[in-house]
């Protein structure tokens, strides 16, 4: 049996531009999934994550028997949400050379589904260190963000970055831009993330933002103002200018919002982190709902933010420099 686990991110800055080719700079965040593998004797798969619920209820995912799942929802329903556990076992598989091998796995998460904080990528990244350990075969960080875009890739219907998958397999600040992926300097930022308990399908957004791209020029134009936005923002990295990067998240969120991915609640939250004296707040990840992320070392904002309507939840926030690694062998 082993447990590994992955962070998830917040993005710095380059969401959405970052599948066109522009930068972006994730920041992995101490909030972590754990993915438990254990090997089988048969080829079957089967897989209980408590976090998962779909319609109200905990998903027991299992293709052992001839019914399907044992849940009360629709076979398309679990599918769609096991989907990049199912990935991550098939590039475990691969990776060992063993299409056959079958696995129990247990999936914890303290990263809310669906949020921009990066779930997918962190389960995705943990279970494919988790799968390949387990079959005898070691990967370096490297090479289990590689499998484990590969598996986004898949189930985000050809629509995915490296940014996520990269940021949670090797840890700390990383800035990607196309198939470029390296680790970046970063002070310790005060990340204050506020979330309104709700989510947005990444798949889905990241087509919404392609047709608007296709459609519009100025939404292509728009696509690239981001990338300027963070190149700017590496400078102001760089310098450790933490007024200067709040300034320029601002500018990020009015560009995210542009493209239609932000939400009334997104919005609400981004104000009131302004309005409590934040250097700058921001939508993070594929946006729709879920998180907005803000810079302030005072608890100006958090304190701020339960007060808002639509804030569901508060919290801080440290940069993790740790990426995937095992926290059980046996
Ligand atoms: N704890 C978990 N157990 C099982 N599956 C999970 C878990 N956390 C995430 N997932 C999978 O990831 C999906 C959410 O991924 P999605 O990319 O839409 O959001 P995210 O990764 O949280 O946010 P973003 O991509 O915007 O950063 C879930 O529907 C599920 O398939
Ligand atoms: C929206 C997006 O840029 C980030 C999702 O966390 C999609 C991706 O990079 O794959
Ligand atoms: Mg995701």
């Amino acid at each position: 049996m082993v447990v590994s686990s992955a962070p998830g991110k917040v993005y710095l800055f380059g969401e959405h531009a970052v599948v066109y080719g522009e930068p972006a700079v994730p920041c992995a965040i101490e909030r972590r999934a754990r993915v438990s593998v254990e090997a089988r004797d048969d080829d079957r798969i089967r897989v209980h994550a408590e976090d998962l619920s779909l319609n109200g209820f905990t998903v027991e995912y299992s293709d052992d028997s001839d019914g399907g799942p044992d849940v009360d929802v629709a076979e398309s329903l679990v599918q769609a949400g096991i989907g990049y556990i199912d990935a991550a076992v098939e590039q475990a598989r691969d990776a060992a050379g063993r299409p056959d091998a079958g696995f129990d796995i247990t999936v914890e998460s303290e990263i809310p589904l669906g949020a921009g904080l990066g779930s997918s990528a962190a389960v995705t990244t943990a279970g494919i260190d988790a799968g390949t350990r387990e079959l005898g075969v070691e990967l370096s960080a490297e090479e289990v963000a590689e499998r484990a875009y590969q598996a986004e890739l898949e189930v985000q219907n050809g629509e995915a970055s490296r940014a996520d998958t990269f940021c949670s397999a090797t840890g700390g600040a990383v800035r990607v831009e196309g198939d470029d992926c390296r680790a970046m300097d970063a002070p310790d930022l005060p990340f204050v993330i506020g979330f309104d308990g709700g989510a947005g399908d990444t798949g889905e957004l990241v087509a919404g933002v392609r047709a608007l791209r296709e459609e519009y020029d100025f939404a292509a134009d728009t696509v690239e103002s981001i990338g300027d936005v963070v190149r700017s923002g590496e400078e102001a990295l760089a310098a450790g200018d933490v007024a200067e990067l709040g300034e320029l998240m601002n500018f990020n969120h009015g560009l995210l919002e542009a493209l239609g991915v932000s939400s009334r609640s997104l919005d609400q939250m981004v104000w009131a982190a302004r309005d409590a004296g934040a250097h700058g707040a921001k939508l993070t990840g594929a946006g729709g709902g879920g998180c907005i992320v803000a810079l302030d070392p005072t608890d100006s904002t958090q304190t701020a933010l339960r007060y808002t309507p639509g804030c569901e939840d508060a919290f801080r926030a440290e940069l993790d420099t740790d990426g995937v690694r095992v926290e059980d062998e046996e």
